[in-house]
């Protein structure tokens, strides 16, 4: 991969992300070559340690109100940490991190979470033989040695009602109830617990660390169940980064994230394929050539905003798509939409042609001519907008072009695939010679799969593959921490898009990515990866970042939004702004 990128955020590196199963099996083949697990344990609680200690100064400097406290005695009263523990081998990193802040001077207290009743006093050495929890038990052991202080979670029907908490008042509380093992809801004890830890520890304002993740969310689909989840500030992560981090819930839950890679897994020669990869930053996009016109650069035909009779129009979605193909730089532009919406927009974008959507004779010899054609974005779900749908596609598969589908046209293609009409198979077919890119939201993958929106948020690394596999082509699956699916050669590969932000989460702001993707994928002089889905996905998350600030320098106020009140229709303009720096030498802009 070409790693020249122009960043608007830090970390500029494609990351690798693994699921569970891959962790294991990076472990496992780590142990499988003589080496000892209760070691590697102990080398991660160390280093969590250490990290712990770190994170908790820099807190205690950057916060104002307790400088004068830390300058006038460095540690004037014991650090305090409460460690909540499971009974797997994440509670057993939480066992070590007791012992070893202990032994670095910290007050500990370790609170068990789901053991039995007289599990605190029992000996383990029976146990101890049993390879499952082995290394956890060894942890225990390691920590009750050493007189770490313990108690056990408390159900509110456990506690008598005269006692009191009797938890101490924390500077850190670490969560280490469950890490890559968790499958399914934490329910009875457990849910009280992480309800109490984020409680206490927000009660305490105190320093939140997640063992290699957040309990309570799922590593290999960023899900969390009901709400129910450690809110970290920092996740100290294990191995390899886990792709629940980056995607979905995983993004309000795991704050930021440390890792603490341990094993040279990537230095083995039989190294796993990633689950997916983190962009956070778009490849460097080229200047043009002098000696250039706008043919150059390619002609997109948007076909899309339609006004249904008795129902409201949807010129908007057409309007918002074409002006952010403008601009990405794309040569030319011609929206085929009802002309109810003609003059409108030619006011907004007088740039662009129109055509009347309903002329099939025009439409048709512009799609022989354009270098895209994106259809679909307020097309209508009619059964006249479905023939147009079918017609257009149909040409644009015939003359060979690459096709953007979004909105009401995935709406058609879920409604033909269920009739087995024959344009799915032609699409697919179209797929393996031509750039074919879908951009589905989760509800609108759940009619393509014919599933339940919750089937589909439950596993969208599922939900985009078999996407894939169902019509061909390439895929986005919108929403926080968008995935990207490309198959350049037939083998599919997913993206995490790593910037964006809530503030998109507005009407209009798909139609918005369909015109970025075929903005790109319109200019030729661009090479394939700076014309990429990816690629596309990634300049529309950025353009939404700068519009609320999250780049570190947004040089021009003057686009400044913020999150609520961010529309679709300001996108444009921070559309032009990312394009321009990323055509610029690189800049980094956290
Ligand atoms: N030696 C090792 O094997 C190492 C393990 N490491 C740690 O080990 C962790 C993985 O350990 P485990 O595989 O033991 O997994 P966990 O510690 O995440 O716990 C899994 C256990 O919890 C149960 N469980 C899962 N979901 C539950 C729910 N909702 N309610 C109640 N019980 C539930 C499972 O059935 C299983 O018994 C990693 O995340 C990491 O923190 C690291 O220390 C690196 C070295
Ligand atoms: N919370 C979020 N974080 C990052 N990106 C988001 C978020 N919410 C929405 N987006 C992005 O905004 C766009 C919304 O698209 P879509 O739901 O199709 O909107 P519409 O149909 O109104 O045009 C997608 O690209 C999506 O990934």
């Amino acid at each position: 991969m070409d790693m020249q990128t122009n960043s608007f955020s830090k970390n500029t590196m494609p990351i690798r992300l693994y699921s569970s199963e891959q962790l294991y099996a990076m472990e496992q083949a780590w142990f499988a070559q003589g080496n000892d697990s209760f070691g590697l344990m102990q080398q991660a609680a160390w280093q969590m340690a250490q990290h712990i200690e770190t994170l908790y100064e820099n807190k205690c400097r950057d916060n104002k109100s307790s400088v004068q406290e830390i300058t006038s005695r460095p540690y004037a009263r014991q650090r305090r940490a409460s460690i909540w523990v499971g009974k797997g081998n994440n509670g057993g990193d939480g066992w070590l991190i007791a012992y070893y802040l202990q032994q670095m001077g910290w007050q500990v207290q370790v609170i068990m979470v789901g053991f039995d009743k007289d599990d605190s006093n029992k000996d383990d050495s029976n146990k101890d033989k049993q390879d499952c929890v082995s290394d956890a038990v060894k942890a225990k052991k390691t920590a009750l040695s050493a007189n770490c202080p313990y108690r056990s979670f408390e159900t509110s029907t456990d506690r008598k009602n005269e006692e009191t908490d009797k938890e101490i008042r924390a500077d850190v509380y670490i969560d280490a109830l469950f890490g890559i093992g968790l499958d399914r809801a934490p329910k009875n004890v457990y849910k009280q617990a992480i309800f109490a830890f984020n409680e206490a520890a927000q009660y305490a304002e105190a320093l939140i660390i997640a063992v290699d993740i957040p309990s309570g969310l799922v590593a290999s689909t960023g899900q969390v169940f009901d709400r129910i989840a450690i809110q970290a500030d920092v996740t100290l992560c294990l191995i390899a980064r886990k792709f629940g981090l980056h995607t979905k819930d995983g993004l309000d839950y795991s704050g930021a994230v440390i890792d603490i890679p341990l094993i040279p897994y990537h230095l083995d020669s039989n190294e796993l394929i990633p689950f997916a990869t983190l962009m956070t930053a778009a490849h460097t996009l080229k200047p043009r050539r002098q000696n250039s016109y706008k043919g150059s650069y390619g002609h997109v035909l948007v076909i899309g905003g339609n006004r249904i009779e008795g129902s409201q129009g949807m010129g908007g979605a057409a309007i918002l798509s074409a002006s952010s193909t403008m601009a990405t730089g794309a040569g030319k532009i011609t929206v085929a939409c009802h002309e109810a919406f003609h003059s409108a927009l030619l006011t907004s974008l007088p740039d662009a042609m129109t055509v009347d959507l309903h002329d099939t004779d025009w439409v048709n010899r512009l799609i022989g001519q354009a270098s895209v054609v994106a259809i679909g974005m307020g097309l209508g779900r009619d059964e006249k907008a479905k023939l147009i749908f079918i017609s257009y596609v149909q040409a644009a598969i015939v003359v060979g072009k690459p096709i953007i589908i979004d909105a009401d046209g995935l709406y058609h293609l879920a409604s033909l695939h269920s009739e087995n009409h024959k344009i799915i198979a032609e699409l697919k077919k179209h797929s393996a010679t031509h750039q074919v890119c879908l951009t589905p939201h989760s509800g609108e993958a759940a009619k393509l799969l014919n599933k339940e929106i919750n089937e589909i948020e439950a596993d969208r690394v599922a939900a985009i593959r078999q996407c894939a596999t169902t019509y061909g082509g390439d895929w986005v699956l919108k929403g926080a921490g968008s995935l990207i699916l490309e198959q350049p050669s037939g083998q599919a590969h997913i993206y995490v898009c790593g910037v964006g932000n809530a503030g998109m989460a507005t009407a209009g702001m798909g139609d918005v990515l369909s015109g970025v993707i075929a903005g790109l994928l319109a200019q030729e002089d661009l090479k394939q990866e700076r014309r990429s889905l990816h690629q596309a996905v990634l300049i529309h998350g950025l353009a939404g970042d700068i519009l609320v600030n999250q780049t570190s320098r947004n040089d021009d106020n003057s686009l400044l939004v913020g999150q609520r009140g961010l529309q679709a229709q300001d996108m444009p303009a921070a559309i032009r702004h990312v394009i321009q720096h990323m055509t610029s030498s690189q800049i980094d802009i956290k």
